[in-house]
């Protein structure tokens, strides 16, 4: 399918600030991408060289085909709705929903027309005529999308449209603006630094660090198969134990030590990893990935297997417990594994200074083999 947007070997600074370094991604059109990524990492400087407020160093941008790179963003077939919604704050919901149509020179009767559309799909018919500085957050964010949605653009930018709405709003605006998008058919941008709302709005997910796309995929492809331990821990796996890599007569052998016994894993990766030199391996995995079962049962093949059915079929650490909280459903505990704490959630409460054994079973976890400079140079 041809691009409605595509975004060629971008990059763009501040000064002597680099802040994109080489970007480049597709987007079909309807697609939902969503641009996720820390503070500061660049994504609000993307959508706006996508929307020409800022023009890049380097790069292109076309949409449908067309270069648009050295067009103003007037001349664009973009809108943008911004975090701080930017209403006319003298102006009523009408009065801003027309703003941007009477500057584009529309018939009276066409704007009318196209405002009750906005209006009614927004469910924002009954406060037409009321002042914008009268409306709750929730509301204003509506508008600033209706009035974006009134000039039906081909290319929709978000940029943290919701991060100044309560949580409760938040969850409910995140449904509402992709099921409107979707069934208008709406191809759009979303800036956002929150994992779960960018997962649950977009297709698409550019996980953005220091000025690149460090992965770009399905929220799904980006969640299960991280590319690197950066994108594994955005995407929740924030645990990481860091054990020993070797190989061994085909096999990659992992730990050797009080906290990860000794074992081999048949994984080709791996074995590839430890031949090129990787001594040490990063495991990954989530708090709720893991299951807990203290240390004595653990050695029992019957309690093990109770923790996981085949208990060859993942990896058993040793850790101690060092403290216990209750967040709801379950409980959250923080695991000392060999020197590192994990969080690790259990319907069973373990006790402080409990020695553990901790099992994750294969799926459950993400490894990153650890190249250091030296070996790679050699
Ligand atoms: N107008 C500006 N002048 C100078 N530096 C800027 C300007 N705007 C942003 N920066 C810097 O550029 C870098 C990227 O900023 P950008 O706003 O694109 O990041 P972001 O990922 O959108 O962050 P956030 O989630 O906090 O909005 C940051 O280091 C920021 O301080």
């Amino acid at each position: 399918m041809a691009s409605l947007l595509s975004v060629q070997n971008v990059s763009a600074s501040y000064g002597r600030q680099r802040v994109l370094d080489g970007v480049s991604l597709e987007l079909p059109e309807s697609g939902f991408l969503a641009l996720l990524g820390r503070s500061g990492c660049g994504k609000t400087t993307l959508l706006r060289v996508i929307g020409g407020f800022i023009a890049p160093a380097h790069g292109r941008v076309l949409i449908d085909g067309q270069d648009m790179t050295s067009l103003p963003p007037e001349k664009r077939p973009t809108a943008m709705v911004f975090q701080s919604y930017a209403l006319w704050p003298h102006m009523t919901v009408h009065g801003n929903l027309a703003y941007g149509l009477r500057l584009r020179g529309m018939g009276k009767a066409e704007i009318t027309r196209r405002i009750d559309e906005i209006l009614a799909l927004l469910q924002l018919d009954n406060l037409a005529d009321r002042n914008v500085t009268a409306l709750s957050g929730g509301q204003r964010q509506r508008v600033a999308l209706g009035r974006a949605l009134a000039v039906a653009p081909r290319l929709l930018l978000l940029d943290e449209p919701l991060s100044n709405l309560d949580a409760r709003i938040r969850l409910d605006l995140r449904h509402e603006i992709r099921s409107l998008l979707k069934r208008l058919g709406i191809t759009a941008v979303h800036v956002t630094h929150d994992r779960e709302e960018a997962m649950v709005m977009a297709d698409q997910l550019a996980l953005m660090n220091d000025g690149q796309i460090v992965q770009f995929g399905a929220p799904a492809a980006l969640y299960d198969h991280p590319a690197n331990s950066f994108v594994a821990d955005f995407m929740g796996a924030s645990n990481v134990i860091t054990v020993d890599l070797a190989v061994s007569g085909g096999m990659a052998m992992i730990g050797g030590d009080d906290a990860c016994p000794r074992r081999e894993i048949a994984d080709a990766t791996l074995v590839r990893a430890a031949s090129q030199g990787a001594r040490r391996l990063d495991i990954r995995f989530r708090s709720v990935s893991a299951r807990l079962s203290e240390c004595g049962d653990a050695k029992t093949p019957a309690a093990a297997a109770a923790v996981a059915p085949g208990a060859n079929a993942g990896l058993h650490l040793n850790g101690t417990i060092e403290q216990v909280t209750y967040p709801g459903d379950v409980y959250r505990h923080a695991v000392n594994i060999g020197g590192r704490s994990v969080l690790i959630d259990d319907a069973k409460r373990f006790e402080e200074g409990c020695k553990v054994s901790v099992f994750m079973p294969f799926g459950a976890f993400h490894l990153f083999p650890r190249i250091d400079e030296q070996s790679r140079a050699a």
